[in-house]
Order: structure tokens, then C-alpha cells, then sequence
């Protein structure tokens, strides 16, 4: 029988220090995530990182957190729930750290009788930090629990069309109504050396972007590509003109280069220049999160106003709305299908 394991990121199990520590720690330690051997990896995150960051981290929580929990454990089980409605086989929701984990996910799957299933990464861009380690932990799992498993794996769907189209559809509704002068695309953040170190051809990134419009084998792996990629597409549906939209990348952590021009002095760039009117997507995230309520929604917004902008229109990502939910589900009929 077949099943569907929707897989996404995880938040801490509440907005306690001690639990977004835990959090951290399992997230931080992942050798996709923090890719140095692991006695580095130790020193760099429980001797450092974890000194300090889970206070301020569960302080960044607390103010967005709701009252049924994180909005993207809650985000992530409302489409579950919805996708599940319109699928016929099971769809099963867990998260690559924290609760309810991947292995619980599969136990579900199992009860049901379960034996092939697709695993859907909740990532549009493929990210060693995200899809790699979802598709390693998961066959890490199988071979030690879930031997009478099999699974596929559904690809990253930054060009597909049924996705530009309802993310297209989602900065629409949002802006029609509205004056905006610029529109930011702002994805997550990686460091460099992982898009070189995912370039299967190992030679053909050159991080600057002077690769990213050739094609290449490469692009497959490459989350720089893809997140350009996204944007150019978006932005011939809704047919922008050139210079009216711009791509960035948050959240970056530590001192090495990461993806660049990065979100935070971007907005300040253009509140400085003049920019009145700023709008803002951030296509990386499938459900909204601690990254776009918070660093987005609100510090990117204040520094925004404070240097002298005045409208500051963040977009909700796709979430659980209907168009998605619909995409999505036939996704999951078409490959239970097969
Ligand atoms: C496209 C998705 C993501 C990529 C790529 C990614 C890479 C990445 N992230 C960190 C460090 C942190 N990220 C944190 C939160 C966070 N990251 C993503 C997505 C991607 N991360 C999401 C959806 C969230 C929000 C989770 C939530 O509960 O809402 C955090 C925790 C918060 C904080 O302390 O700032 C950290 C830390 C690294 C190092 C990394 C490397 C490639
Ligand atoms: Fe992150």
C-alpha cells in the first residue's frame, strides 16, 4: 500500500530555554547543517553557540509563537490535514528534528499498512541543510526500522508550474490592492561552501552567479539556482518589470560567507535610498516560521520604518490555502497513480 510522509523542519516542543536548546542542539549538530567533523561541530555549537543563543532564540519564539504551539508545526499539520482530505492513501506529517519526528511518521505510516512511500520535503529549493538530510535520516531509518519500506522521493519543485502559479497567485492577492515601489524575494540562507560542495560536477559554481544561467547538471543541487530560478519564474507571471524586484537571502549564522546579498542590509539599502514602499516574499519556506514572522515580520520591518521607509508588506507563505493544498494533493494522486 501506498503513503505520504510530508516532512518539514521542526521547531522547538515550546518556547522554554531548555527546550529550544534541545532543538538547537539536534538541528545544530547535524552534519548537513554545521558541516565540519564532528569534534569541530561540538566545540563550535555546545561550546559556543549554545552558551547563548537558545536564551535569545526563545525569546524570538515567545513572540511568535501562538496559542495552539509554533505556527509551523501548527501551519504544517493544517495542510496535512487538508491535504488529507482530498488524497485517498494516507499522508503522514513529521519533521526532521523535534516532534513529532520522522520516526513516529513512519510508525504511522506503518499502522496503516504502508509499505511504498513518498516522502515530500516541505523545501521548493533542494538544500544540503534540508532535503539532503531529510532523504539521509529517513534511509538511515528504513535500514534500521522500516526494512519492508521503500521510498521515493518528490523532487524539488522551484520551476514547477502549479507552484509559480499559486506562489504567483500569493503575491497577487496580496498586492493588488496596494502601491509598492520594490518587491524583495528573500530565501534562507546557506553558507557558500555548501553550494560547492553540492555541485555534482565539481567545477561549475562559481558562487558569484555567473554560472547560475548556464545550463548545467549541477543545477539539479545547486539551492542558489533554484532560488534565482523561482524568482525569475514569479516574476514573468506576474510580469514585473526588471528593476522593480530584487532576490536576497536571510538568516545567515557565524562569520563564514553566506549567500549573498543578504536580506538584513538589503532593506536597509533600500530604505536608505529612498524606498517608500517595500513588499516581501520569502519562497523558501512552504509555512510560515520563526524566520518570517520574526526576522522578517518584524525586525526587517522596524529597521525598514526606522530608516525611513513607510509601508512594509510582508507576503504569508503559502501555508495551508486552498490552491496549494489542491496542488499538492494531486501531486500525491498522480505518483499513487502510477
Ligand atoms: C530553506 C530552508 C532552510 C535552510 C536552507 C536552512 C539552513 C540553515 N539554518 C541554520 C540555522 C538556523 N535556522 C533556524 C531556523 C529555521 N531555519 C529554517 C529553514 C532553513 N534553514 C526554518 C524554517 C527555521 C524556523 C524554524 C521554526 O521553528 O520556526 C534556526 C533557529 C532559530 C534561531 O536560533 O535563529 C537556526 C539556528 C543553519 C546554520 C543553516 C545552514 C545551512
Ligand atoms: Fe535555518
Amino acid at each position: 500500500m501506498k503513503g505520504v510522509l510530508l516532512v518539514n523542519l521542526g521547531s522547538p516542543d515550546s518556547t522554554e530555554v531548555k527546550d529550544v536548546k534541545k532543538y538547537l542542539d539536534e538541528f545544530l549538530m547535524d552534519e548537513r547543517v554545521i558541516d565540519v567533523p564532528w569534534l569541530l561541530r561540538a566545540f563550535i555549537v555546545r561550546g559556543i553557540i549554545l552558551r547563548t543563543r537558545p536564551k535569545n532564540s526563545a525569546e524570538a519564539y515567545k513572540r511568535i509563537w501562538w496559542e495552539e504551539g509554533s505556527p509551523l508545526i501548527v501551519l504544517s499539520e493544517r495542510l496535512q490535514e487538508k491535504v488529507q482530505e482530498l488524497v485517498s492513501v494516507p499522508v503522514a506529517l513529521a519533521m526532521r528534528y523535534g516532534n513529532p519526528s520522522l520516526e513516529s511518521g513512519l510508525k504511522e505510516l506503518r499502522q496503516k499498512g504502508v509499505t511504498e512511500v513518498l516522502l515530500v520535503p516541505l523545501y521548493p529549493q533542494f538544500a544540503m541543510a534540508t532535503t539532503e538530510t531529510i532523504l539521509v535520516l529517513a534511509e538511515k531509518l528504513r535500514k534500521k526500522h522500516f526494512p519492508e519500506m521503500s521510498f521515493t522521493t518528490m523532487p524539488a519543485f522551484y520551476n514547477h508550474p502549479d507552484y509559480v502559479r499559486v506562489l504567483s497567485a500569493s503575491v497577487q492577492e496580496e498586492l493588488q490592492n496596494r502601491e509598492w515601489d520594490h518587491l524583495l524575494f528573500s530565501y534562507h540562507g546557506v553558507p557558500e561552501r555548501h553550494i560547492k560542495k553540492s555541485d555534482i560536477t565539481k567545477s561549475h559554481c562559481k558562487i558569484d552567479g555567473s554560472c547560475c544561467n548556464n545550463p548545467s547538471p549541477a543545477h539539479r543541487f545547486c539551492y542558489r539556482h533554484q532560488c534565482y530560478e523561482t524568482t525569475k519564474q514569479v516574476a514573468s507571471y506576474l510580469g514585473l518589470k526588471e528593476g522593480t524586484y530584487s532576490t536576497s537571502f536571510q538568516s545567515r549564522l557565524g562569520k563564514d560567507p553566506w549567500l549573498q546579498p543578504y536580506t538584513d542590509q538589503t532593506v536597509a539599502g533600500f530604505a536608505e535610498k529612498g524606498t517608500k514602499k517595500m513588499a516581501i516574499v520569502t519562497p523558501a519556506f512552504v509555512s510560515d516560521c520563526l524566520e518570517t514572522l520574526e526576522e522578517i515580520g518584524m525586525e526587517a520591518k522596524e529597521d525598514f520604518l526606522e530608516k525611513g521607509g513607510e509601508e512594509f508588506y510582508v507576503i504569508p507563505c503559502l501555508n495551508d490555502r486552498e490552491d496549494w493544498v489542491k496542488v499538492l494533493a494531486r501531486w500525491m494522486d498522480e505518483w499513487a497513480d502510477q
